[in-house]
Parts: structure tokens; sequence; C-alpha cells
């Protein structure tokens, strides 16, 4: 516990807002992975294994599903099947994850060429933007052949924001127009499904493959899930091996994220409303500037008007918050079920300490 001077209170507590990762698993999870029925996942054999990918299959709307052990994975894995021909390019967000953020997995692992285009602030892509970016198949001499679109709902490095199942669908359309694939980064899909207010199943109808992260808002302590055709996820399990991603007892993992996906959905909305209520105040505080309207879920990303992210990082840090500097003008931060309307009210304190020099006592409750 760091000792604050005298003029300010002592640290009264842990907010973690680095990410919707940093969940631990809740008891019941803990007894789930305890209990959990395990076999060979790699044989197939594993009951929890299986029981989850039914479930998520299910849920998503799709044939088949295969659990993976990180979004990271899932996206590279779900490339490489739709683009298993080398000379392949993939149209994706200049912004979205798999192009920034996956040590550029699917070109330096797989051999995809990605063509990226423009994130709007919401997320998207123009439409028009897309299209002119799919390569004419008369100069294959010289082009690389576009086999797939990735989009990604929500969008983490868009604060969030969520994709329409109208725009998800013109996406969907324009594929299909030129016989190209369409793959979901759904690592936060429930989280938009539930700030659309469309079921998840409608939300990806048009993918032929969604990356579902198990690990961020729906809390599981490890893993994601790949739904798509039989035939897709055929491979994708062949591919998951090739990359090392076959687990044995899985089921002890399978067990949690089912516990998590039965629990936590449900909680999502009430990040979003806490993810708002921090915008909302933190936007009110002197030296901060906040897009309230934007903040459409969990993820809240904000500006230092004088630019010292790092040190209002540092400072904060000493009070128990634990936030996620973007640069040297920007903070990201992530509600998840583990933080609660006290916690919020806190760092509001905190902030507002950190920045005005007010120090208001954490009453705890
Ligand atoms: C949109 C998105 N896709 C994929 C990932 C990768 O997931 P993982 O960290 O499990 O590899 C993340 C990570 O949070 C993410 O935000
Ligand atoms: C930072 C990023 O890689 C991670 N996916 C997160 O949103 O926390």
């Amino acid at each position: 516990m760091v000792a604050e001077s005298r003029h300010s209170r002592m640290v009264t507590r842990t907010v973690d807002l680095r990410s919707d990762s940093v969940t631990k698993p809740t008891e019941a999870m803990r007894a789930a992975m305890a209990n959990a029925e395990v076999d060979d996942d790699v044989f197939g054999h594993d009951p929890s294994a299986l029981r989850l990918e039914t479930e998520m299959a299910k849920i998503m709307g799709k044939e088949a599903a295969l659990f993976v052990p990180s979004g990271t994975m899932s996206n590279l894995i779900s490339v490489l099947v739709h683009c298993s021909i080398r000379g392949s390019e993939v149209i994706l967000g200049n912004k979205s994850h798999i192009h920034i953020y996956e040590n550029g997995g699917i070109s330096t692992i797989g051999g995809v060429h990605p063509r990226s285009v423009k994130n709007n602030e919401d997320g998207t892509m123009d439409i028009d933007l897309i299209e002119a970016a799919i390569r004419d198949p008369r100069g294959e001499i010289v082009y690389p052949t576009t086999r797939l679109i990735c989009l990604e709902n929500s969008h983490t490095s868009c604060g969030g924001r969520c994709l329409s199942v109208e725009y998800t669908d013109r996406v969907g359309a324009l594929a299909k127009k030129h016989g190209l694939k369409l793959h979901i980064d759904g690592a936060r899909i429930f989280n938009a499904s539930v700030a659309l207010g469309v079921p998840v199943s409608r939300l990806v109808q048009d993918a032929d493959s969604v990356s579902v992260c198990l690990s961020k808002g729906l809390g599981a302590p490890v893993g994601s899930v790949i739904v798509g055709s039989k035939s897709f996820v055929a491979k994708a399990r062949i591919l998951r091996k090739t990359l090392g991603g076959g687990m044995r007892q899985v089921g002890v993992l399978c067990a949690a994220a089912l516990v998590a996906v039965q629990e936590n959905v449900s909680k999502l909305e009430d990040d979003h409303k806490k993810a708002k209520m921090l915008a909302e105040g933190l936007n009110r505080i002197k030296g901060l500037r906040v897009n309230v309207a934007a903040v459409e879920t969990n993820i809240v990303y904000f500006d230092v008007v004088k630019g010292a992210a790092e040190k209002l990082c540092k400072n904060l840090e000493q009070h128990g918050i634990l936030i996620m500097q973007e640069s040297p003008i920007s903070i990201r931060v992530a509600l998840h079920h583990q933080i609660s309307a006290s916690d919020v009210q806190y760092t509001l304190s905190c902030f507002k300490q950190a920045l005005t020099g007010e120090v208001q006592e954490d009453n705890g409750i």
C-alpha cells in the first residue's frame, strides 16, 4: 500500500481500469474449473470444451465453434483459413486490432498481405473505400488477390464504438458481390450486441467467421472462440494445432468460460452505464476532455489537455487507480463487472485531486 502525503488520503483500494481483460475468475468459475469434466481436446474428446463450443455456436447462430487460447490466435487462425493461398490480401481497418496489436502475425506467420482502409471515428470504414481497395483480378500479374474483409465490433481503438447491423449487412453484401469472405473480430461483440439491442447472432449473420473473446467483458480467465461453418472450423482446428494451440484437458478453462457466458452477458449493460458515468464525471474535471456522446460501451478515451498523461497515470497509480496511457496526451479506461459504482466515484475523486488538488475522503462504500 502506497502511503500518501499527509495532504491527501491513504490509498484505500485498487481500481483496475487498464482493460476488461484484467478480471479475476469468480468463485463460481473457480468451482467450475475444479469440478470440470475433462479429456484430451486434441483428440476432440474434452466434454467441457465440446459443451462450450456447442453453446457458443448456438448463441452466435453458426454451425460450429472452436475454443482458442487467445483472441490474437483466433484472429490469426481465421485470417489464415480464409487466405490459405499464397498472394492473398485482406482488407482491414488502419486502426484495427489485427493491424495494430497482433505483431503483424497475418503477414509474419501467415504470409497474408494487409490492405488497410482508414477507420472512421465510429469504427466503420467507408463502403466505397472498401470496394475501391478490392484488387482488380485483371491486374493479377502485379496485384495480390483480395480474399477477405475484416471488421471489428465493438471497435477497441475507436473507443468501443459499435458497428450497426445495417452497416455490417452492407459490408457482407459487398463481400458476396466480389466473392470475398467476411471475418468479424468480435472480441467485444457481446458489448456491441447489448449496446445496440441486437441479438449477437443477427449482428454477425453475414460473417463467415467471428472471433469472440471470452476473456474480455465476459470475464473468463482465458480464451476465445472462433465460430463459423463446420468446414471452416474443421480447418481452423488443424491450424490451431499447427500454431501450438491444441491443448489437452482444456475443459478446466472451458468450464470457467461457460460460467462467464451464462453469468456475465447480463452485466455488460451495467458496465456501459458505469463507463458513461465515468465519462460524464471526467468531462466535468478541468484539464480533461472527453467526447461523452462517443461512449457507447465499456471503453472511454480522453485527452489530458496539458498533455501530461504519463504524469497523471503515475499520480493516479499512487491512489490505486490503474489506467492505460494511449499517447502523450490520451488515456484509455475500460470498465468491467468487477468495477463498482463506488469505484467509479472513488476514481473521479482521485482524478479531481490529481488535477485540481481537491481532496475528498473515500467513504469506502
Ligand atoms: C478488438 C480486439 N481483438 C483481439 C484482441 C486480442 O485478444 P487477446 O488479448 O486475447 O489476444 C483484443 C485484446 O484485447 C482486442 O481488443
Ligand atoms: C491493448 C489491447 O491489445 C487489448 N486487446 C485491450 O483492449 O486491452
